[in-house]
C-alpha cells in the first residue's frame, strides 16, 4: 500500500492506495474518531449492488446508515442532495458522526457537499471506486450540478482521508475506465512530460492495462494533483490548470444532458480543443494528429457531438467558473508541463469550433 500525504492550507490528510486498503478503515476510525456516534455511507445503486457487502463487512461494528443515490450524474442533483440531508437528519447524525462516500466522482462530489453543509460541516471520508476518482476524491472540490452549469453549487471541503482500494476497480466497464483515464492523461499534460511520453508509448489498450501500469498511473496522477492543490487550495491561481479540457468539456456535458456523456470523455474532447488552441495561439509545437491517433486507438471521441450548436456551447462556456465577466478563459499549454490561463475571444472560439 502506498500513502500520499495531501497538505492543503485547511487540512492535511492521507490518501491510501492499494489493493484491499479498505481493511485499514477500522483502525483509522478508532484512532481518529474515538467518540464516533454514527456513520452514514452515501453510495449509488450500481456500487451498492457490486461492492457494498464488502464494505459493510469491514464496518460491521458501527452499523452504518446507508443512503443510496441513483448512479452517475443523477446523484448530483438538488433533489438527491436534499434527500441525503433528510436521511442524515432523520438518522440523527451529529457533529461526532462521519459521512463516508462509497462510489465514483459523482457520489464523492455529492457526499462531500452533504458533509460540508450538514450542521455547517461534519467529517467525511472518501472510499472511491472509479479510476476517475483518483482526481475527484482528492483536493476537496465538492458540488452538485445546476441545469445552467456543472458543479455550480458546492464548496471546498477536504476529506479526513481517502482509502483508494484498487480491488474495487475490477468491475468497471470499459467506458468508465476510459472516462477515468482521460484525467490521468490531463494530469500528465499539465505537469509531467516524461509521464506523458510514458503513457503515449505504453498505453494502447485500456482493456489490457496491467495492475502495475494502472496503480503507477493513479499514484502519479494523485501526486500531480497534490502539487497544485497544496499550493492553491481554493483556486485563486495555479489550481485552475487542473481544469485543462474542462471549459469545453463541461459545456458538452451540460448541453448533452448530464450523464449522457461521461465526464472524462467530454474532457478529452475539450483537451484536444485546448491543444489546438495552444498550437494556434501560443505556438505550442505539439503533434495533434499523433495525439488524436493515440486517443482514437484508446476509444475516445475526438470531436464535438454533431447535434450541439456552437451558440449554446459558447453560452455555457461564458458561465464557466474560470470566466471573468464575459471573458472566457481556457487552460492552454505553452509546452507539455507548462500550462497557463488565457482569455480567448468568442470570435476566435467560433472560428476554432468551426474547423474543429
Ligand atoms: N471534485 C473533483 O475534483 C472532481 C474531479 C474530477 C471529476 N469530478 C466529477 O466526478 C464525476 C465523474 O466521476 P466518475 O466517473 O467516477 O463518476 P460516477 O460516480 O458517476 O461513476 C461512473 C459510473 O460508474 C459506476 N461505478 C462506480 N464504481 C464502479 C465500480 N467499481 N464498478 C462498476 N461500476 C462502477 C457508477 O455507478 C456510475 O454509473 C463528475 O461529476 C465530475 O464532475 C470531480
Ligand atoms: O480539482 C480541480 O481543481 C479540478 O479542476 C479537477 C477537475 O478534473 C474536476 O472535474 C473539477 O470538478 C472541475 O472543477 P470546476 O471548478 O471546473 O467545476
Ligand atoms: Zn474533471
Amino acid at each position: 500500500m502506498e500513502t500520499i500525504q495531501i497538505q492543503t492550507e485547511s487540512k492535511e490528510y492521507p490518501v491510501f492506495v492499494g489493493e484491499g486498503c479498505r481493511n485499514e478503515l477500522p483502525v483509522f476510525l478508532t484512532n481518529h474518531f474515538p467518540d464516533l456516534t454514527r456513520i452514514l455511507i452515501i453510495t449509488d445503486e450500481t456500487v451498492a449492488k457490486l461492492h457494498l457487502d464488502t464494505l459493510l463487512q469491514v464496518l460491521k461494528p458501527w452499523e452504518p446508515i446507508i443512503f443510496t443515490a441513483p448512479p452517475g450524474e443523477k446523484a448530483k442533483t438538488f433533489e438527491v442532495y436534499y434527500d441525503a440531508l433528510t436521511t442524515a437528519l432523520a438518522s440523527r447524525l451529529d457533529r461526532k458522526s462521519v459521512v463516508l462516500s462509497f462510489g465514483g466522482g459523482a457520489v464523492g462530489d455529492l457526499t462531500g457537499f452533504v458533509a460540508a453543509s450538514f450542521m455547517r460541516g461534519i467529517p467525511f471520508i472518501q472510499v472511491p471506486t472509479t479510476i476517475l476518482a483518483h482526481d475527484s476524491a482528492v483536493g476537496g472540490k465538492v458540488a452538485i450540478n445546476h441545469p445552467l452549469g456543472k458543479n455550480m453549487i458546492g464548496a471546498f471541503y477536504q476529506p479526513e482521508a481517502v482509502f483508494y482500494d484498487l480491488e474495487l476497480l475490477n468491475t468497471l466497464p470499459i467506458h468508465e475506465i476510459r472516462s477515468g483515464f482521460a484525467e490521468v492523461i490531463k494530469h500528465a499534460l499539465i505537469a509531467d512530460p516524461h509521464f506523458y511520453d510514458w503513457l503515449r508509448l505504453n498505453i494502447h489498450n485500456l482493456n489490457a492495462i496491467t495492475k502495475e501500469q494502472l496503480s503507477g498511473s493513479l499514484v502519479q496522477g494523485i501526486k500531480i494533483k497534490n502539487k497544485f492543490v497544496s499550493q492553491d487550495e481554493k483556486e485563486t491561481g495555479i489550481r485552475a490548470f487542473l481544469n485543462l479540457g474542462h471549459t469545453l468539456g463541461h459545456a458538452i456535458e451540460a448541453e448533452m444532458g448530464y450523464g449522457n456523456f461521461t465526464h472524462g470523455e467530454a474532457v478529452m474532447i475539450g483537451t484536444i480543443f485546448a491543444l489546438k488552441l495552444s498550437n494556434n495561439l501560443l505556438g505550442l509545437s505539439f503533434n495533434i494528429s499523433e495525439f488524436i491517433d493515440w486517443v482514437t486507438e484508446l476509444g475516445y471521441e475526438t470531436t464535438v457531438p454533431k447535434q450541439l450548436s456552437f451558440e449554446s456551447l459558447i453560452a455555457k462556456m461564458r458561465q464557466d467558473k474560470k470566466s471573468v465577466g464575459d471573458a472566457i478563459r481556457f487552460v492552454l499549454l505553452e509546452q507539455v508541463g507548462h500550462p497557463l490561463l488565457q482569455e480567448v475571444s468568442e470570435e476566435v472560439l467560433w472560428q476554432e469550433l468551426t474547423r474543429f
